[in-house]
């Protein structure tokens, strides 16, 4: 498996050559069409792209131009490597011209001997382009292993020795030609190649090998599943002996575990060329295994004729749905009570989808694609049950309530929580979000709850929690509360909700945790050492954290403020090229889809690597390239039937800093205050006496006389969010609706990045110039930051208050703040532009009563509200 992980795929699709289809999308001049060809290739995992415009009735250098600059404006796909393939040089040379990155040109030989091969060789070294060496040389192109190291050799010893060419940068392509022929002299074509292989990679360090691995099948054309068998034993040995790379439809590739071993022997047979009859003994085998699709396909349809138990074990664990009306209606006939059923096979299905998952042999969206058929067949299953009046359904390991606490509207780790358990035989009943703590409380007692289960996602949600914890105590419970969501922290548990409730607090961190937790909850003999281990952890979290804080030594809020950041006030922006506030309505998501950061994506699906790589991840790609299909095809639904829509509302602003506020005038008179924005300085002491910011420090003060401006925004692409996910969970389909608004985060987060750049460029217009590719922008290499209200450089949450009347955000696009100022539609994204080159992002961290002080006069607040508020900065 290491090291397949380490093959590149070359995605051959994008060739007039090899693709009819990509032939005549070329032909038609659907260009557009013609670059989803390669973004298709790139999705199910080609590394590199091979474009070949190589046609007589073609004017390829202009088709080739043409298309890879369309490419280049294709982030998605710009970011894969491009194999220029042709065989004309003119082709080739107007190709570098317009790429880029590294290319690697496809290919030179020594065909023509020696003088043109080092010409083009030398010119590609100027292009930094890395090059595909064919072994063919004078003679003709190379079929046996002496053949193909000699060329390989002599070409080497030409490019590194003679012109320096970088022998990294060096492919050569041995030749892979079709076995199984009928040709005696054909049968050793792949032992030769994998041979050569080892041999050329041992005498040319550095060098790659790579091929067009579809040709060795060449004979077994119209059986696919059998040239995929072949393919995958072939790249299997050749990949040992030191294949780097391939030409090859990644997508339609059999997983060398998953064929069938009567296959595979026979395949192997003639791969390895073991046997004189190893021919004839595949094609008699072949016939049984044609079909449609992939090897895989081909095993998926044999499930079918399996007991129905397993067939439903195989369908949970597979995630598939297609069948499952009919499996549970012949388990239903095959039992005396429906019930049965799902106390039966299901319920020992998903055992086995727990165990899978809790062993890391499933990933989170497999499980929450199991859950989808459990609920599909309970939902099959519920009229008979209902007929029978048999009660309200199968017995249950336990009862879970859970909810997202008032104010907040974020569910989306509390929804996959409740899948996962009950994937896990628990009931779960969600009370959604918003839910205030009376209601919570009142359902736990009238529904009798083994467990109650908290979320949250901003920080005014954490002291409700407390405030859940102390009414649990003042009402006399003793069920276990347990505590998930972003901000929530093992140490915040700890320290301020735990010791408010002594029958069990505990910090659930993710998804896969939640099962084990729950577990040793409801068990009653092991719940009180489970509780007894907590609690010890708990000591453990408030000593440290103890031991951190004595470290730090404070600022007055005096010195902290004479230690303000200096700034440069000869580089503040010039003003704004579209002063005031302007709406869009209705955001076109289409062009938002460039612009998404997906690695947050896959983090929500618990499944962590940096996108694009983890796509191609040895462990999690497979299931991260899925999630990925399936959430580009959700968007492509979303966005063509319109299902959700995005607005924006943004202002610039005439400000200046006094102080620690942020002035914002009503016009550029400058003498009429519209609003003030109160901040927070960092008051603990920094190593090198490094400032102690405030965001007002990133403002020319009032007093300098420099006319500076801020700006506002607030955005939202969940409009519609909630109900199309509602519509998916209705449908018992937890997949889709968990989808829809992980999807929606995204696009808001995408929003916020592409109105940001247009404000840069335009609308404030003091980076005209700027251009950045979308990896730029998410690692934020621009001018000037974004604060968000809630975040760590302005973390008091009732600032939003302020922002959203400044924008009159819901008036103009219908944008609400709950009482704990969390944003709804819950999607959505707030905060404040500043432009200086040298603002930047810090944390306010802890303050001192100084600061809490003459914040909450500001503020207006009483010493409870102003506890309450900050509290997040008083730990
Ligand atoms: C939370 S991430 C979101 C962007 C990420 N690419 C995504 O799609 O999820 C970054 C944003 O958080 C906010 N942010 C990060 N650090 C901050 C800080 N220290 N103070 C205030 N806001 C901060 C800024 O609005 C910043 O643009």
């Amino acid at each position: 498996m290491q090291q397949q992980a380490r093959f590149i795929n070359i995605g051959e699709r994008t060739n007039v050559t090899g693709s009819a289809r990509f032939k005549k999308l070329i032909m038609d001049g659907k260009y557009e069409a013609a670059l989803d060809v390669a973004r298709q290739q790139v999705v199910s995992g080609a590394q590199i792209i091979d474009i070949n415009m190589d046609e007589a009735m073609l004017d390829s250098k202009a088709a080739m131009v043409r298309y890879l600059n369309l490419l280049a404006s294709e982030p998605d796909i710009a970011r894969v490597p491009i194999m220029v393939d042709s065989s004309k040089w003119e082709v080739i040379e107007a190709a570098l011209k317009c790429i880029q990155g590294k290319a690697v040109v496809n290919s030179i030989s020594l065909k023509e001997g020696e003088a043109p091969f080092l010409q083009q060789a030398k010119l590609l070294r100027r292009y930094g382009a890395a090059v595909v060496v064919m072994a063919f040389d004078e003679v003709g192109q190379a079929d046996t292993k002496a053949r193909k190291v000699e060329i390989c050799q002599r070409a080497y010893k030409i490019l590194v020795e003679q012109i320096g060419f970088p022998p990294q940068d060096i492919i050569f392509d041995p030749n892979i030609f079709a076995v199984a022929t009928g040709i005696e002299e054909h049968n050793n074509y792949a032992v030769d190649f994998i041979e050569a292989t080892r041999e050329i990679k041992r005498l040319c360090p550095h060098a790659k090998i790579s091929g067009g691995v579809s040709n060795v099948s060449f004979s077994f054309r119209g059986n696919d599943p059998v040239r995929e068998a072949i393919h995958s034993v072939f790249l299997y040995h050749a990949i040992k002996a030191g294949m780097d790379m391939g030409i090859v439809n990644a997508g339609q590739l059999a997983v060398y575990d998953d064929i069938p071993e009567l296959l595979k022997e026979r395949v192997e047979d003639v791969v390895l060329n073991r046997r004189d009859d190893a021919t004839e003994r595949l094609l008699e085998v072949a016939a049984q295994f044609h079909g449609k699709g992939t090897v895989a396909v081909k095993e998926d349809n044999a499930w079918r004729s399996w007991p129905v138990t397993k067939r439903l074990e195989h369908a949970l664990v597979k995630g598939i749905t297609d069948f499952i009306d009919e499996d549970t209606e012949e388990a239903r006939q095959s039992v005396e009570r429906p019930l049965h059923v799902i106390e039966g096979p299901l319920m020992d299905g998903m055992n086995v989808v727990g165990d899978l998952f809790g062993e890391g042999k499933m990933f989170l969206p497999q499980v929450v694609k199991s859950a989808r058929v459990m609920k599909k067949a309970v939902a099959y299953l519920q009229p008979y049950i209902e007929a029978e009046k048999a009660g309200t359904g199968a017995t249950t390991q336990g009862k879970v309530l859970m909810a997202t606490v008032k104010g907040d509207v974020h569910d989306i780790g509390k929804n996959i929580v409740g899948v996962v358990l009950q994937c896990n035989n628990y009931e779960v009943i969600d009370l959604g979000v918003m839910v205030p703590c009376a209601t919570l409380l009142q359902k736990a007692k009238e529904l009798n709850v083994d467990v109650i289960g908290l979320s949250g996602l901003i920080t005014p949600s954490l002291d409700e929690m407390v405030h859940v914890a102390k009414e649990m105590t003042r009402l006399g419970f003793t069920v276990p509360l347990l505590i998930g969501g972003a901000t929530t922290s093992k140490a915040h548990t700890a320290i301020k909700i735990a010791p408010h409730y002594a029958h069990g607090v505990v910090y659930v961190p993710n998804a896969s945790r939640s099962v084990s937790v729950v577990q040793s909850l409801i068990s009653a003999e092991h719940k009180p050492d489970y509780l007894a281990r907590v609690q010890d952890e708990y000591v453990r979290v408030i000593e440290q954290h103890q031991r951190s804080r004595k470290h730090e030594e404070m600022l007055s809020l005096e010195q902290a403020r004479a230690n303000r950041f200096p700034l440069d006030l000869d580089k503040v922006a010039a003003a704004p090229q579209r002063p005031g506030v302007h709406v869009w309505h209705d955001v076109d998501l289409q062009v938002l889809r460039d612009y998404i950061d997906w690695t947050p994506f896959f983090l929500t699906w618990q499944l962590s690597g940096k996108f694009p790589a983890i796509l191609n991840h040895a462990e999690v790609g497979l299931e991260a390239r899925r999630v990925y299909q399936d959430a580009n095809a959700l968007l492509d639904r979303m966005i063509a039937e319109r299902r959700i829509s995005g607005k924006a509302v943004f202002g610039l602003f005439p400000a200046n800093s006094d102080g620690d506020d942020i002035i914002v005038w009503t016009d550029e008179s400058r003498s009429t205050e519209r609003c003030r924005l109160y901040n927070l300085r960092q008051q603990v002491a920094l190593r090198n006496n490094a400032p102690n910011c405030c965001m007002a420090d990133f403002v020319a003060p009032v007093d300098s006389g420099i006319a500076d401006y801020i700006g506002a925004f607030a955005v939202s692409t969940g409009y519609g969010a909630d109900e199309y996910a509602a519509e998916f969970a209705k449908a018992h389909d937890d997949y889709n609706s968990i989808m829809v608004k992980a999807l929606a985060d995204r696009l808001a987060e995408a929003l916020a990045e592409y109105l940001h750049l247009k404000v840069r460029k335009e609308y404030w217009g003091y980076a005209a110039n700027e251009q950045l590719d979308n990896e730029q922008l998410i690692r934020e290499a621009y001018q000037g930051i974004r604060p968000a209200p809630g975040y760590p450089a302005c973390p008091e949450h009732t600032e939003k208050g302020t922002l959203f009347s400044l924008l009159d955000a819901e008036a103009q696009i219908g944008m609400l703040l709950t009482e704990s100022y969390a944003m709804w539609p819950g999607a959505a994204v707030s905060g404040w532009y500043l432009s200086h080159p040298d603002s930047k992002y810090f944390a306010v961290s802890k303050i001192g009563e100084d600061q809490l002080e003459q914040y909450a006069a500001k503020k207006g607040w009483n010493r409870q509200e102003a506890e309450s508020w900050l509290a997040p900065n008083l730990r």
